[in-house]
Formats: structure tokens, C-alpha cells, sequence
């Protein structure tokens, strides 16, 4: 392409990093790219997310998007609502990083060895909620800001530990800090945690197709196309915190002659309730699907979730995932 590709970013240490890594492939694939800092509004504020709203930190991004500033724009995929943006398109999903999620803790502790009574900060209604049902006693702090103001509460004794996402701490060179990566079976992360969305504008063909072909993973778009659209279902349906996961495994499908490899999709979905007293509720499902079918694995789950009382329950809301 004989134009320079201008990529817009949020101006945290993470979102550069995270838009430097899409920016390198296609430097490595000879485009010349230029490298844009957008501020958004959430990265002025300092109130908690759940008042100013999901969106708020990738709706400037999309907006410079949109009137042209910039051609292409990285989110953290976790961040973005899931309600598509008209004039927009999602055209690549680059390799995952690990999606787990991660306890940063005083003394080495891991969550089994922090003590009851133990204050653990988190702005995240799904890590307050998991962090609740695992019944240890432990006093959940709201917090919020970006991953250094929260580390640094840890270290300097405000908090006993802080839970994060393994992903941004990957991606920012401080995973020597992660005291335990915790096992989805106790912490179910974020839909597309660990992912970028990679936009540009729908009638920006060119640009759609290079980042199509160089910068998209496709198991990780099938992973996260059947988390989100467990999540999208959900909010129809439900105000709970929401966690998923979903990993492209290799089957064998027997066809009577001989066995082949064909590969699937296997979702696990968790929703909590009733946050507001301490006795929390956790409802949880999981179910396998070709890799084709991501979209539609992820409203059944969605709905299996909602028949087992989902619906019925309500929660603070699902922002800051
Ligand atoms: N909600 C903030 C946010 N958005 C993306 C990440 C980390 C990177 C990722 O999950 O892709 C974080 C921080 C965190 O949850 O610890």
C-alpha cells in the first residue's frame, strides 16, 4: 500500500505497547505506519467505571476512527461494548496473550495462603463476585486506575493483594510480579480478555483486507466471537458480572471409515448474582461446538445460563469487566 497507515491509540503505557505489537506486523509486511495518541475520557477521569460507563475508554478511539483522524484503531477487545458501531469493522483478532487472570499478592502469597480477613482490591463486579464465592473471608477493596496506581497499593501496604489481568502485566514486561496466575476454575476471566480488536472503517477495503490477512488469528477470533456473543445474549437478558472462556481444542470425528481431526470450540460461561449481600451466587455452564458455529455456542450457553436462574438475578451491573 502506497499510503501511510495511521493507527490510533490510547495513551497508557499498555494500549501503546498493545498497538505497537499490530503496528510491527505490519512494518515487518513493508506498510509505513504512523502511530496516533488519542485521549479519552475515561483515561481524564477518575471516577469508578461503573458510573461512567462501559465505552468510555474505546468511543474516542472509534470516533477518531470514524471522522477519519486515524485508519486504524486497537482496543483491548474486553473493553469494547458489544453492541456493534455502525460504519465500523472488526477486521482482525491478533494472536491471544494468556487470558487468565492474575493475583499480585504481599509476600509472595497465593490466594489459598492470604489469610482470612485479607483485603484484596479489585473494580471488577465478575473478580468481586468470584472472589467472594471462594468463601476464604477475604474484605474486597474497590479500586481503580491504571495497572501501576493499582501494584502499587500492594507495595506499599495499602492492599494485601490485587487481582489483574495477566495479559496487561505480559505485555507491559512486569509479569515477575504475578504471585499466582489463577486457575479459570476459581476465576473465569472477562470475554476476550487477553485479545485486541483490531477496527477499521467499513468502506476502507484495502486496509480491511491487509489486516485480515496478516494480523487475525483465526482460533483466537473463534474463542472470543463465542464468549462475546455469550456475553451480548446475557445482556439482554441480565445485569450479573459475567466471566467466559473459550479455547479451540482438536477432536476426533469419527466417520465410520476411519477417525479425522477436526477442531471445536469449548466455552465455559459463569454469571454471579446477588453481589449486594455477602452470600453470592454463582451459576455456571460449559458446552463444546465446531469452530464454526463460535456465534451460535455462545447464545446457547447464554440461554442455558439464563434458564438456570441468570435472568431471575440481579447484579451491579457489568462495567469494567
Ligand atoms: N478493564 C481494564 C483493562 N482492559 C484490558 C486490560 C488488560 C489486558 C487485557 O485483558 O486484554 C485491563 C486491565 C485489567 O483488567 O487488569
Amino acid at each position: 500500500m502506497t499510503r501511510t497507515i495511521r493507527i490510533g491509540t490510547r495513551g497508557s503505557a499498555l494500549a501503546r505497547t498493545q498497538t505497537g505489537t499490530v503496528a510491527d506486523v505490519l512494518r515487518k509486511a513493508g506498510e509505513q505506519v504512523e502511530i496516533v495518541t488519542i485521549t479519552t475520557p475515561g483515561d481524564r477521569s477518575s471516577a469508578p467505571i461503573a458510573e461512567i460507563g462501559v465505552g468510555v475508554f474505546t468511543s474516542a478511539l472509534r470516533e477518531a476512527l470514524l471522522n477519519k483522524q486515524v485508519d486504524v484503531a486497537v482496543h483491548s477487545y474486553k473493553d469494547l461494548p458489544t453492541a456493534p458501531e455502525p460504519g465500523i469493522v472488526l477486521a482482525a483478532v491478533p494472536p491471544r496473550e494468556d487470558p487468565r487472570d492474575a493475583l499480585i499478592a504481599r509476600d509472595g502469597l497465593t490466594l489459598g495462603e492470604l489469610p482470612s480477613g485479607s483485603r484484596i482490591g479489585t473494580g471488577s463486579p465478575r473478580r468481586t463476585a468470584q472472589l467472594r464465592a471462594l468463601g476464604l473471608g477475604f474484605e474486597v477493596v474497590p479500586i481503580r486506575g491504571n495497572i501501576d496506581t493499582r501494584l502499587n497499593k500492594v507495595f506499599d501496604g495499602e492492599l494485601d493483594a490485587v487481582v489483574l489481568a495477566r495479559a496487561g502485566l505480559v505485555r507491559l514486561g512486569r509479569a515477575d510480579v504475578i504471585t499466582e496466575t489463577l486457575d479459570p476454575i476459581q476465576m473465569l476471566p472477562a470475554p476476550a480478555q487477553g485479545a485486541l480488536a483490531v477496527e477499521c472503517r467499513v468502506d476502507d477495503v484495502d486496509i480491511e483486507h491487509l489486516l485480515r490477512s496478516i494480523v487475525d488469528d483465526e482460533a483466537t477470533r473463534a474463542a472470543v466471537t463465542a464468549e462475546r456473543a455469550m456475553l451480548a445474549a446475557l445482556e439482554a437478558g441480565c445485569s450479573a458480572p459475567v466471566g467466559a472462556l473459550a479455547e479451540v481444542v482438536e477432536d476426533y470425528e469419527d466417520t465410520g471409515e476411519d477417525a479425522r481431526v477436526v477442531e471445536r470450540v469449548s466455552l465455559r460461561g459463569v454469571a454471579a448474582a446477588g453481589l449486594d449481600d455477602e452470600s453470592v451466587q454463582l451459576l455456571r455452564a460449559s458446552a463444546v461446538a465446531g469452530k464454526s458455529e463460535a456465534e451460535q455456542l455462545g447464545r446457547d450457553l447464554a440461554a442455558e445460563l439464563l434458564d438456570l436462574g441468570a435472568g431471575a438475578l440481579s447484579g451491579p451491573g457489568r462495567e469494567n469487566r
